[in-house]
């Protein structure tokens, strides 16, 4: 598995790092606002059960499920909602976790949703940022790294389901996904 990896970019202990900071910040914006912390399932699930750990207030967790790359390197442009929430957000303070911001249609599908739903507020905090590639105007609130325009794979992030367990975010050879 690791052979299919070109370039480490972030390894487990810079992602600890940046976790450690990001949660700080969040805890000192939230304290006293019980905010609902919402995973975007899949790929955000390794950094939401770090970053919580990080989050020294009170604060409920919920889990969406949405899906736009399928199995493929290219966003397919349809959104899918494939589970919903499990707690009502009107009034509330939410703050949206993901592993990356790409394209931006997908966090801006859910922030639309959220604020249709009369979310009191809604910021997003995403581990990974690639500027370069968005089509939506989607401007996230806490950031760990802005990575380049690569496909990247680990620590949650996925190429055709694989490598979501790897510690570290690299650039997957593409080699990999060409031969497919
Ligand atoms: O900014 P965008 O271009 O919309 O891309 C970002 C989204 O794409 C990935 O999810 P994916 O659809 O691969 O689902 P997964 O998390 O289950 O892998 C990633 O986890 C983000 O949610
Ligand atoms: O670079 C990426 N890697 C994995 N999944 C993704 N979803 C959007 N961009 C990416
Ligand atoms: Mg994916």
């Amino acid at each position: 598995m690791n052979n299919d990896i070109e370039k480490v970019l972030y390894s487990r202990e810079e992602i600890q790092a940046v976790t450690e900071k990001l949660g700080k910040q969040i805890t000192e914006e939230y304290i006293d606002k019980n905010p609902i912390v919402i995973c975007v399932l899949k790929g955000a699930v390794l950094f939401m059960a770090d970053l919580a750990r990080e989050i020294k207030t009170y604060c409920e967790m919920d889990f969406m499920d949405v899906s736009s790359y399928g199995d493929g390197t290219k966003s397919t442009g349809e959104v899918k909602i494939i589970k919903d929430l499990d707690t009502p957000v009107e009034g509330r303070n939410v703050l949206i976790v993901e592993d990356i911001i790409d394209t931006g249609r997908t966090l801006e599908r859910l922030a639309d949703l959220l604020h249709h739903r009369k979310a009191k507020s809604v910021k997003i905090c995403t581990l990974l940022d690639k500027p370069e590639r968005r089509v939506k105007g989607v401007v996230p609130d806490y950031v760990g790294f802005e990575v380049p325009n690569e496909f990247v794979v680990g620590y949650g992030l996925d190429y055709a389901g694989r490598y979501r367990n790897l510690p570290y975010v690299g650039i997957l050879k593409p080699e990999v996904y060409e031969n497919k």
